[in-house]
């Protein structure tokens, strides 16, 4: 296993001059050793390009990648030693599943019994134990992609192990089981495991740390409670949650927060300015009105989404969306409420980042 720190940027075309000729903008980031990863973004921010170029399939256009502090940026995948599973299963239909487990071992020379021993063991994490001696050609597309992900994690000799949405093709129920199987077997096995996702759950379940991605760019790497708590770009408090961070306009004037109409207090010292309010839908609450943290709202819509009463209402310009507990209290549509938007949750951005 490896530590992986990269410092580059990629395009695609050659002598890129604006930010969008680029696939990845000039970063810097590392890969703790035994770390487990998950790069988070929309269709199109580079997430690929960024695990294909710590594989090694492709090379950045500028800078490195460096391995325990050795550069590999020339390095092929096996030069590398990387372990990558796809979207699709990668099997020999032919193979048995013991065989099929055991074929990235025997290519190595790993001596008989401690691939029997190995195999034994991926198998019965992924619960393929039963199926050990049967064809991979009789299986079904999610036993098949088990086989896959058993292939990417037998090795424990691997610098990484790359997942590239390896979990589509898996029947939902089954995905929901593989994201927790995934988790216990990296805090088992102990790999570096880099896993890319453009589901926020999927991504949130399986990683210690985030990297969430926005047009060529990380814009934030936390833990799943850093990411939902303190977003450090607007784009993470809107991607992440469901749904995202609400977001109001306002102003900060000699420690007055203009918000709209109404002038607020609050428990942040402020920078000067034009700023953005954020406050998750979780955070938003129904208060009296004259609350010193609340706005006026007009009630839009109230759905009952089994856990919880998911409010919308209009304040200031802005739309809000507020996760009111079961058994609140139910506004009508067209109602005014008052809605708690400034408390210690509240986070505060200038030019789309947090300053507060
Ligand atoms: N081989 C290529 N040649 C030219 N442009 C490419 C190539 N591969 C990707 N791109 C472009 O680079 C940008 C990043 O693509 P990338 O595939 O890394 O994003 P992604 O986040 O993995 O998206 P998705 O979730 O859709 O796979 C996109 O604008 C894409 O069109």
């Amino acid at each position: 296993m490896a530590r992986i720190d990269l410092d580059l940027a990629h395009a695609y075309r050659s002598d890129p001059k604006a930010d969008s000729d680029y696939a990845l903008l000039p970063l810097k980031m590392s890969f703790s050793d035994g770390g487990a990863y998950a790069l988070l973004g929309p269709s199109g921010c580079g997430k690929t390009t960024m695990l294909n170029i710590i594989s090694g399939l492709l090379t950045p256009s500028q800078g490195s990648v460096k391995f325990d502090g050795q550069d590999v940026t020339r390095q092929t995948p096996q030069q590398r030693n990387i372990a990558q599973v796809f979207q699709f299963p990668v099997i020999y239909d032919t193979m048995t599943v013991a065989q099929n487990l055991a074929f990235p071992l025997r290519n190595r020379g790993v001596p008989a019994a401690r691939i029997r021993e190995r195999v034994a063991r991926i198998a019965d994490m992924l619960e393929l134990t039963g199926q050990l001696d049967q064809r991979a050609a009789g299986l079904s597309a999610d036993a098949k992609q088990k086989i896959s992900l058993g292939r990417g994690l037998v090795r424990e000799d691997v610098s990484a192990v790359l997942f590239d949405e390896p979990l589509t093709v898996i029947d939902p129920h089954l995905k929901w089981q593989l994201r927790r199987k995934l988790k216990e077997i990296h805090r088992e096995l102990k790999l570096t495991l880099i896993y890319v996702t453009h589901d926020q759950v999927e991504a949130l379940t399986f990683a210690d740390e985030v990297v969430v991605m926005s047009r060529g760019r990380a814009v934030q790497v936390g833990t799943a409670e850093a990411l939902f708590q303190r977003p450090e770009h607007t784009f993470v408090g809107h991607f992440i949650g469901s749904p995202g961070m609400n977001f109001m306009p306002a102003d900060s004037r000699r420690g007055h927060l203009h918000l709209g109409g109404v002038d607020l207090t609050t428990p942040q010292s402020l920078p000067e300015g034009e700023l953005k309010v954020g406050i998750r839908p979780e955070h938003l609450k129904l208060v009296d009105e004259g609350d010193p943290g609340a706005v006026p709202a007009t009630v839009l819509a109230e759905q009952d989404i089994g856990t919880c009463i998911l409010l919308t209402a209009q304040a200031q310009g802005a739309t809000l969306k507020a996760r009111l507990p079961n058994g609140t209290a139910q506004p009508a549509v067209g109602e005014t409420v008052w809605l708690r938007v400034i408390d210690l949750n509240t986070c505060f951005y200038q030019d789309e980042k947090l300053v507060a």
